[in-house]
């Protein structure tokens, strides 16, 4: 028998960081996920421990660093992490720190206390930093943004087989729910700050899918992708998974009442799943397809 691929750590430490500005408050709530790679044979094989840092100690150093450190950004606060563990530890070789960002929106109020916030609504911001020791890989991503065009999308020319009901459509709701992941080139920070970049790249998601008229979602899917390498040169790759959330027009015939493109049935599943990863020109592959 041997050992094959293996890693260990904490995961989903939620962590809340608050930073004061006198009565005007700010706040970063990230859940962090640390998975670290090394000399871990002797764990699994003969049960000794000494080469493992605990567990424990990650989610621990998650909470000490979001003190130390403050929270710049996901992709800021994973690069100390993985740093950190992959310097620290001759045991430890590779670090692998996954982040998710909740939003936070401040809550208008009228006096000079800003503490309080909702919030927000419009999607996850993700972050994922592997580090070996020499090379850096940073992804940038969202998901849970869901989007809805009422017109402007069609279905129709596929192939057919004895098993196709499907009917063709000229006018259809094409609605998704974006998960989507980008690659910086050799983990470099953008220009403008990791935040900066990442609304940018969201916006360019959100114009690509409004401002394209779809033959389907394949195609919206390559120009989301492309609209951000285009824009984006820091940008090397980007991998969007996007599931079709269908809206089927309802039968109101038996009700002697025509049903002209107003009313539909949101079915949650099944639901088509389009994955695709759009590449810059002779930049190799990196983002998992899973
Ligand atoms: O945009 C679409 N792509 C498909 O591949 C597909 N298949 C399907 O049944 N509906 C759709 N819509």
């Amino acid at each position: 028998m041997i050992l094959g691929q293996n890693q260990y750590g904490k995961a989903e430490t939620r962590v809340v960081r608050v930073t004061r500005d006198g009565s005007v408050h700010h706040i970063r709530d990230l859940s962090v996920s640390v998975a670290l790679s090394g000399d871990m044979t002797e764990v699994h094989l003969s049960g000794s421990n000494a080469a493992v840092l605990t567990t424990d100690t990650t989610k621990n150093t998650v909470f000490a660093f979001a003190k130390e450190h403050g929270v710049d950004s996901p992709e800021e606060f994973g690069i100390h992490l993985a740093r950190h563990f992959v310097t620290s530890q001759e045991t430890l070789h590779t670090a692998r720190i996954r982040l998710a960002e909740y939003g936070w929106d401040r809550i208008a109020t009228p006096g000079p206390e800003q503490h309080s916030f909702v919030r927000r609504g419009q999607g996850t911001r993700t972050a994922q930093v592997s580090y070996d020791g020499t090379a850096w890989q940073v992804l940038s991503g969202v998901e849970d943004l869901v989007v809805l065009n009422t017109t402007g999308s069609e279905f129709r020319g596929y192939l057919t087989d004895r098993y196709t009901t499907l009917p063709e459509t000229t006018d259809r709701v094409l609605a998704t729910e974006v998960r989507a992941r980008w690659r910086h080139h050799d983990g470099t920070a953008p220009a403008g700050g990791w935040d900066r970049s990442h609304a940018q790249v969201c916006d360019h998601l959100l114009q690509a899918f409004a401002g394209t008229y779809s033959r389907s979602l394949q195609q919206t899917l390559y120009a989301m992708g492309s609209r951000v390498l285009e824009h984006c040169a820091g940008i090397d790759e980007i991998r969007l998974s996007l599931p079709n959330k269908h809206h089927f027009l309802v039968d109101l015939a038996p009700f002697g009442l025509k049903n002209d493109h107003e009313v539909y049935f949101a079915a949650d599943r099944p639901y088509g799943l389009i994955e695709a990863t759009v590449l810059r020109e002779g930049a190799t592959p990196a983002i998992p397809t899973d």
